[in-house]
């Protein structure tokens, strides 16, 4: 079995079986019973909408298991019979978790005992830059730099490969979240106007250039409560993201600047491969390529590399890369 624990989505690939769970890693808990009321997209409808009884929680927080328990029972839940089946062909099930390229111990311990507690009996570590650049057919073993910047729900994280392992990675607390937040937060700053994340994803269009005139917007007036619209002009929205964007294309240069100047001839020629769920932003690829001056692809099914990559490793179409221990 292999694991994507992501902040926003879990995913889990099964031998054999493919992808068998792709759902919000989003939880609804009985705070009195302690019993699982939902878990995936029907428990992640009920965020902000339960009453004092029912937690929505996200046991998984930037790529980390934050609470183990949550987790593993969010875990049993989703994969459910399709794990059972597997473990009566199988009794030893050894299982494959992709985690961050600088998780700490404590991050690493997190995610062994979450699937250790599922009834794993070995369980491996993979680096998930290194599944993602797999995952979206990048020519990882080769002694060819290839750059990979996989923008998730919470962080982003950019990396060059060579030859199997990473030369340098930069990793930053942006992702679809943080640019989510940024235009919650301009409309609530600049107009008043209170709107939930998931209603300020049609203004994604700014980053692309299609929002070219000002714009309507509809939600609740902060002082009254009441249903307002207001007029935003696009060029505002566009500065309210510059932020998270100027974070993120910084990070870029990082990675660059550490790279041996052979690499980014290289990267010159190969760009740059988007993975991750937010690489899907509109015109984020745009941005990226005039700022950088490089090429910039969007990989196929973006959020869904890290664990076909880690899937491909385990049915050995691929050499497993386990990440190194951390230095301390
Ligand atoms: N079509 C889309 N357009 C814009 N953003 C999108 C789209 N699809 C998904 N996203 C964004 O992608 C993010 C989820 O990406 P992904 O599934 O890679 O995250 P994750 O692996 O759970 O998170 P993390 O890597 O931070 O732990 C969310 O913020 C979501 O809003």
């Amino acid at each position: 079995m292999a694991a994507d624990l992501g902040a926003s989505r879990t995913r889990v690939y099964l031998k054999q079986s493919g992808l068998i769970v792709d759902e919000p890693s989003v939880v609804a808990v009985n705070t009195k019973t302690g019993a699982l009321l939902a878990v995936g997209s029907p428990a992640e409808r009920m965020a902000g909408r339960t009453p004092a009884n029912i937690r929505v929680v996200r046991p998984i927080n930037g790529g980390t298991v934050v609470d183990i328990d949550m987790a593993q029972r969010m875990l049993r839940a989703m994969v459910g019979p399709k794990l059972r089946r597997a473990f009566r062909r199988k009794p030893l099930l050894r299982a494959a978790v992709c985690i961050p390229h600088d998780a700490d111990p404590l991050a690493r311990r997190a995610a062994l005992e979450t699937l250790i507690g599922l009834g794993a009996r070995r369980v491996e570590l993979v680096d998930s830059l290194v599944t993602a650049g797999i995952g979206c057919g990048l020519p990882v073993e080769q002694p060819e730099a290839t750059m990979i910047v996989q923008v998730g729900a919470a962080t982003t994280q950019v990396a060059v490969l060579s030859l199997g392992s990473i030369v340098a990675a930069e990793k930053v607390p942006i992702g679809g979240e943080t640019f989510d937040r940024a235009l919650v937060q301009h409309l609530r700053n600049q107009h008043e106007l209170l709107l939930p994340s998931l209603a300020v994803r049609p203004l994604h269009q700014v980053l692309n250039g299609d929002i070219p005139q000002i714009t309507e917007v509809h939600g609740r007036d902060v002082a009254t409560g009441l249903a307002r619209t207001v007029k935003v002009d696009p060029e505002s929205l566009r500065l309210a993201v510059r932020t998270p964007l100027t974070s993120l294309l910084d990070a870029i240069r990082a990675v660059l600047h550490r790279c041996p100047p052979d690499l980014v001839a290289d990267l010159a020629d190969r760009g740059i491969m988007l993975t991750g769920g937010a690489a899907q932003l509109p015109g984020l690829d745009t941005t990226l390529r005039e700022n950088t001056g490089m090429p910039v692809n969007v990989a196929e099914d973006p959020g869904l590399c890290a664990v076909q990559g880690l899937g491909a490793m385990l049915e050995g179409r691929v050499r497993p890369l386990p990440v190194p221990e951390p230095a301390n």
